[in-house]
């Protein structure tokens, strides 16, 4: 997989998504669809877009039961999406049962989606980890075991803030696949995200992927932010 640009499609009504694709005249574009898209459009979103001929992250972050994640893979398969995740935090049998759902589910001659574990959401910091989570480790060091398990259960990377890559591929190889949320330029408001890092920074850090989602669907011009940030993170501006 190339070094893409994820862009986060977290709209609430189809014809937003509609008019804000528009925008991007025939590109062909990675999107990430989450939660709020998935939840309101259903399958049919990931097939209109994957007809579009854009790549698809299918960001639902799987953590339940083995058996159930396992079952819910597999019907996911059948998207023949590019990526999806389970958060790390539902453990090694959960992970292993992730990624056989998927390898069960794929249909013969497709390429099973990439799977990737949530190792600390970019919202979170070391204090919230600790007084409200009760992690009582520093935050890089679960970020670091987390990716270890992952790598470990044959998940093949993790999201995570770019902060956190190189210690990730000390630990799991230069490999293992970094997909980074939590993206802002110097300009642009934090928001909820914490653990933040510029396009360039994540580039110069060593991220596989970038996810920008408010900086470019809340733009006056949104191809023009996507054009400034996919130049910044390629290493040209
Ligand atoms: O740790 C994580 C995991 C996932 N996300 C998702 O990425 C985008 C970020 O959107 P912004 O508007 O650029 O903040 C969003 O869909 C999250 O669900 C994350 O931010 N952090």
């Amino acid at each position: 997989m190339q070094r893409p640009l994820m862009i986060a499609l977290d709209i609430d009504s189809k014809e937003k998504r509609r008019q804000l694709l528009a925008e991007f005249d025939d590109e062909r574009l990675f999107l990430k669809v989450g939660m709020e898209l998935f939840y309101r459009e259903g399958r049919a979103v990931v097939e209109e877009l994957k007809q579009a001929g854009h790549q698809i992250f299918l960001d639902l972050k799987l953590h339940d039961i083995p058996n159930t994640v396992s079952r819910a893979m597999r019907s996911l398969a059948e998207l023949d999406v590019d990526v999806v995740n389970v958060h790390a935090a539902g453990g090694k049998k959960m992970m292993t049962a992730a990624r056989e759902g998927l390898e069960q589910g794929t249909p013969a001659g497709k390429q099973r989606p990439l799977l990737i574990a949530v190792t600390q959401l970019t919202s979170t910091n070391a204090e919230m980890l600790a007084k409200e989570l009760l992690i009582g480790e520093p935050l890089q060091d679960v970020v670091r075991a987390y990716a270890k398990s992952a790598a470990e259960s044959g998940i093949e990377g993790v999201v995570c803030s770019a902060q956190e890559v190189p210690l990730i591929h000390e630990a799991c190889g230069p490999d293992f696949y970094t997909v980074c949320p939590g993206i802002r330029r110097q300009e642009d408001a934090a928001g909820d995200q914490i653990r933040i890092v510029t396009p360039g920074e994540a580039y110069r850090l060593g991220s596989s992927a970038i996810v920008v989602g408010r900086s470019i669907t809340t733009a006056e011009r949104p191809y023009e932010v996507y054009q400034e940030m996919k130049n910044e993170w390629e290493g040209k501006a």
